[in-house]
């Protein structure tokens, strides 16, 4: 029987960027509950699409229909509920962390409603729990960790209660358990609650490990997307980061592991190769 598709995320032909940068003709679908990873080289473009999701970049020509709905149409609020942003820049502020956690629901604040409610601080609670930070809830942000901050930005995300969540590098400060903390807790929020993801991720072991579908850029192209072992085989990793790797499957997921090859070591690949 044919799998049932939910679209979520409709992008067809979205060219544009900046004077001496351009996506090109990039075109993908995102299903409800799709867990999906940008992955690419340096400068590939992966954060240039993300700011024309967000819309903080004009494109020059293609669409981005969600749930059907040209986004660019859909009214600031309605878009601030439906999609929550975690970035790489964090902000150094005095606010305490519940503050800024709460942040998270200011697009479901009315007209009028000064104060947050009890609701509002119980949900940012229970996201800060879940990101193991509830017992900064009373300290400034500005004293935590890098780390602990992009946890604080993830907990402030998840209260946003999205439908859509754009991870732009959610790991790239946190040591190895919290990157599989992080991750484990967006996957349970991926498939209890149906959240759709698509992250900017460097490290191609964890985009294999947690993301039912990869998009690889190359040059502000889409140069492949489908699922992990459609797309890190590695002719196209060697073709595109042009670093010579090995894939085998992880022993335990069955998932594509992307093994680097030191330069000294690879006459030795090379005879393996022959
Ligand atoms: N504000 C800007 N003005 C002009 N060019 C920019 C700007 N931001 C990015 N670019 C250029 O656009 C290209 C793509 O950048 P982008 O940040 O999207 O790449 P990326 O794939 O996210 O890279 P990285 O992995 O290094 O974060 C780069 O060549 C970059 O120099």
């Amino acid at each position: 029987m044919e799998e049932i598709k939910n679209p979520l995320l409709q992008i067809d032909a979205l060219c544009g960027g900046y004077k001496s940068f351009n996506l090109q003709q990039i075109g993908f679908t995102l299903d409800k509950g799709d867990f999906a990873g940008i992955i690419g080289p340096n400068g590939s473009g992966k954060s240039t699409l993300v700011k024309m999701l967000l819309g903080d970049l004009k494109r020059s020509s293609g669409s981005m229909l969600l749930e059907g709905k040209e986004l660019s149409a859909m009214p600031v609020r309605q878009k601030a509920q439906t999609i929550a942003v975690v970035t790489q820049h964090i902000e150094d502020t005095s606010m305490s962390v519940l503050e800024y956690v709460l942040l998270g629901r200011l697009p479901y604040r009315e007209l009028f409603q000064f104060f947050e409610k009890r609701e509002d601080v119980a949900k940012a609670e229970k996201y800060m729990e879940l990101t193991g930070i509830l017992k900064y809830r009373d300290q400034p942000l500005s004293s935590l960790s890098g780390g602990e901050r992009q946890l604080a930005a993830m907990a402030r995300a998840l209260t946003q209660e999205p439908k859509l969540l754009l991870l732009d590098e959610p790991t790239s400060q946190l040591d190895i358990s919290h990157q599989v903390q992080v991750l484990d807790l967006v996957r349970e929020l991926n498939c209890e609650l149906g959240l759709t993801v698509l992250m900017i991720i460097h490290d191609l072991n964890l985009a294999s490990s947690y993301c039912n579908k990869l998009l690889l850029l190359n040059g502000g192209k889409l140069h492949t997307q489908g699922m992990p072992d459609e797309v890190l085989q590695f002719s196209i990793i060697e073709e595109v980061y042009r670093t010579v790797v090995v894939t085998r499957p992880n022993p335990v997921t069955g998932r594509p592991t992307v093994f680097l090859v030191p330069r000294h070591q690879i006459e030795k690949l090379k005879k393996e190769r022959e």
